[in-house]
């Protein structure tokens, strides 16, 4: 009986390994002509996922609220070629501010006359926030809602009625770790990314028995110009790159995971390393001590910010 145990195991873990890699080489449904819509797509992550989905030969609709800067990324990637592999397409773009919820059905409208559908949306324009809750004004608090949670769910839903008519698309979201764990100093950021999570958490519930998939992607930190274009308390700009950013993972990994996940219908994906990986279940199986560690952390920030 003994002898038999281990072979046994030895059979179970060679098994697991085998379906691990399995499950790394798959490649999923191509994205080759599909419509694909991109925003926040004029710099950092969008414009690295509107280089990495172009090559993979999708139509982009690339949106942001700079017209130059969206033109700048239309340049580089090119017009519509084909070298016999893959054919790629020129980029059409949609200049709209997510913040306005009154140019978002409008900008809907717009995206959708580029090519009659959108196969695959991808929420990623955001914004983040620097301060303590004493001293930020409501109107930040609620200015970082706007662009990050009710300009992509409103963007979602005047886009999704014509989906559901194709039983065809796919609704992505870029949240953040900042979704799973609230941290200190950025509650609007993260009560945003908490509310983003919650709503496409549903969507996806009431999508599935449509054919719809929602993607819910959350990096850890990323290098880009995020902490640059922060939001301050006082409704500023913080204007500074973060140690934290800089030393992020390269935008342009990220877009290839968002590109995987997008081939393989992912629901949820966590784009991060051992420490935030750990936080977000620590958050879930051991709150007690997650709760020390951010007051801890908070100590220690306000310290620095006092010295
Ligand atoms: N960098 C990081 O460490 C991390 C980033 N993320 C998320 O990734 C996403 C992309 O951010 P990232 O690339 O890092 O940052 P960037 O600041 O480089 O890019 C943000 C993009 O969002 C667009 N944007 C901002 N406000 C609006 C608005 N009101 N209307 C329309 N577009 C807007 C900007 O376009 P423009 O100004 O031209 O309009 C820009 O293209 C965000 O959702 C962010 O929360 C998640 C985890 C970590
Ligand atoms: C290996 C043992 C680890 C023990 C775990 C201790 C808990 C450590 C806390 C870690 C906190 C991680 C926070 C990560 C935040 C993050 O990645 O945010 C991504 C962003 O969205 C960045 O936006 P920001 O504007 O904040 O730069």
């Amino acid at each position: 009986m003994g002898g038999a145990v281990l072979p046994l195991v030895i059979a179970s873990v060679g098994v697991l390994l085998l379906f691990q890699i399995l499950l790394r080489l798959r490649r999923g449904a191509s994205v080759q002509g599909a419509v694909v819509v991109i925003t926040g797509a004029s710099s950092g992550l969008g414009r690295e996922c509107a280089r990495v989905f172009h090559a993979a030969g999708a139509r982009l609709v690339l949106c942001g609220r700079d017209a130059a800067r969206l033109q700048e990324v239309v340049q580089e990637l090119g017009g519509n070629s084909a070298d016999g592999r893959r054919q790629t397409f020129a980029p059409s773009t949609v200049v709209f501010d997510l913040a306005r919820v009154d140019s978002v059905a409008k900008a809907a409208e717009e995206i959708l006359k580029c090519y009659g559908h959108v196969d695959v949306l991808i929420n990623n324009a955001g914004i983040s926030y620097r301060g303590n809750i004493l001293d930020t004004h409501m109107s930040v608090q609620r200015d970082v809602m706007e662009t990050n949670y009710f300009g992509p769910i409103s963007l979602t839903q005047a886009l999704l009625p014509s989906m559901v008519q194709r039983r065809r698309g796919h609704i992505v979201v870029i949240s953040s770790v900042q979704g799973k764990i609230a941290i200190p100093y950025r509650s609007a950021y993260a009560a945003s990314k908490h509310a983003t999570q919650a709503y496409f958490d549903c969507l996806r519930a009431e999508m599935g028995h449509l054919g719809i998939p929602v993607t819910v992607i959350s990096p850890g930190y990323i290098r880009t110009n995020l902490s640059v274009n922060a939001v301050t308390g006082d409704g500023s700009t913080y204007g500074v790159v973060d140690k934290t950013t800089a030393s992020g993972w390269d935008p342009r990994v990220v877009a290839r995971a968002v590109l995987k996940a997008v081939r393989l219908k992912s629901k949820d994906v966590v784009l991060a390393g051992p420490q935030p990986t750990v936080a977000i279940y620590l958050r879930t199986l051991w709150p007690a001590l997650f709760f020390k560690l951010m007051a801890s952390r908070a100590r220690k920030e306000q310290r620095r910010k006092d010295e």
